[in-house]
């Protein structure tokens, strides 16, 4: 079992590590790892400042979960890591942490309320259990054993166990997997409330859409680096697509031929343009203006995006 702050596995010491600003809670210069022969990160070199929402994104098997175990310190790679200014895993970085990774939770016998006064227990600040299970809607299940839980609820309790300690830094791989409509709602609500009160998160997920709207800063994980360390209005930037939409009485193959054109769809009276290059294709359309209606141009969105850079990898 993986409690938000539990375990101490070790990890690089960092008195080489020059930390510069008070802000900076996780350091990595140069940082690779390896299972056995399989090189999975490269040179990782990655500065995170208190407050920032981050979103680690990148294809299955990329070591999104690999960098987070390195930081939690339950693996060791070579290179300088801190995090609070310490080695990963030591105590004072190991109280100011919590988390949600893949496979937590794996104590059947325990009900939710004893789990959490254990994880308290643990904590110098924790908050008060009864809150916690009714701000995260869970008081109805906290008599019942964690075996006995769906796999979205358990993701709810997994969550509830990295904040009862009140951590500056979460991480979350994942942690919407299995979690239905309302509870993925409520789930990005209360991580809306964790930015407000200051806090520094990085999370992972392939729900790319949702990492859009929370994370201020992205980073795109591919062949053990970081091919891309900004906010979303700058990876936009970097990609010209657009999609543009509108009604029309002219036919599709018309559109076809324009600039910049990948592809033209119908969607029920509506014409959908995917451009590889909105201004191009919008400068072609202008002729045509007064027989379009009700326009809209839509950068591309972060899965969008992250498809196009992937594909390769993908294939
Ligand atoms: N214990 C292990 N032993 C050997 N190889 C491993 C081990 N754990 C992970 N790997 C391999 O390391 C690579 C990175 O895995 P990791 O779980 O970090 O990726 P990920 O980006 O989190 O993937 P996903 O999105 O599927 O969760 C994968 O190729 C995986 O097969």
């Amino acid at each position: 079992m993986t409690i938000a702050t539990t375990g101490n596995h070790g990890g690089r010491v960092v008195s080489m590590l020059e930390v510069d600003d008070m802000h900076t809670i996780i350091r990595t210069e140069h940082l690779k790892f390896s299972y056995g022969k399989k090189q999975v990160l490269n040179d990782i070199n990655l500065t995170v400042n208190a407050g920032e929402i981050i979103g680690l994104i990148g294809v299955n098997g990329a070591g999104k979960t690999t960098l987070l175990n390195i930081l939690l310190g339950l693996l060791k790679g070579e290179g300088a890591v801190s995090v609070f200014e310490q080695q990963p895993g030591s105590a004072i970085s190991k109280a100011r942490i919590g988390s949600m990774l893949q496979g937590d939770m794996v104590v059947p016998g325990i009900t939710i309320a004893d789990l959490l006064k254990l994880a308290a227990a643990e904590g110098n600040h924790p908050l008060a259990t009864n809150k916690l299970l009714k701000d995260l809607r869970l008081e109805p299940f906290k008599t019942q054993r964690l075996g006995s839980l769906s796999g979205g609820q358990l993701r709810r309790v997994t969550f509830a166990v990295a904040l009862i300690n009140q951590p500056d830094l979460l991480f979350l791989d994942e942690p919407t997997v299995g979690m239905d409509a309302n509870s993925r709602k409520a789930f990005w609500d209360n991580i809306e409330q964790l930015r407000q009160e200051g806090k520094t998160i990085v999370i992972t997920s392939h729900y790319l859409e949702e990492i859009q709207q929370i994370a201020d800063r992205l980073l795109i994980l591919q062949k053990g680096r970081f091919t891309f360390d900004g906010s979303l209005q700058q990876l936009q930037k970097q990609h010209l697509g657009a999609t543009i939409t509108f009604e029309t009485d002219l036919q599709l193959p018309i559109f076809n031929g324009l600039p910049a054109v990948d592809r033209v769809d119908h969607l029920k009276h509506k014409l959908v343009i995917h451009s590889t290059d909105g201004d191009q294709t919008l400068r072609a359309l202008t002729p045509l203006l007064d027989r379009l209606h009700q326009v809209s141009v839509n950068r591309e969105s972060l899965e969008d995006i992250f498809l196009q850079l992937t594909q390769q990898e993908a294939n």
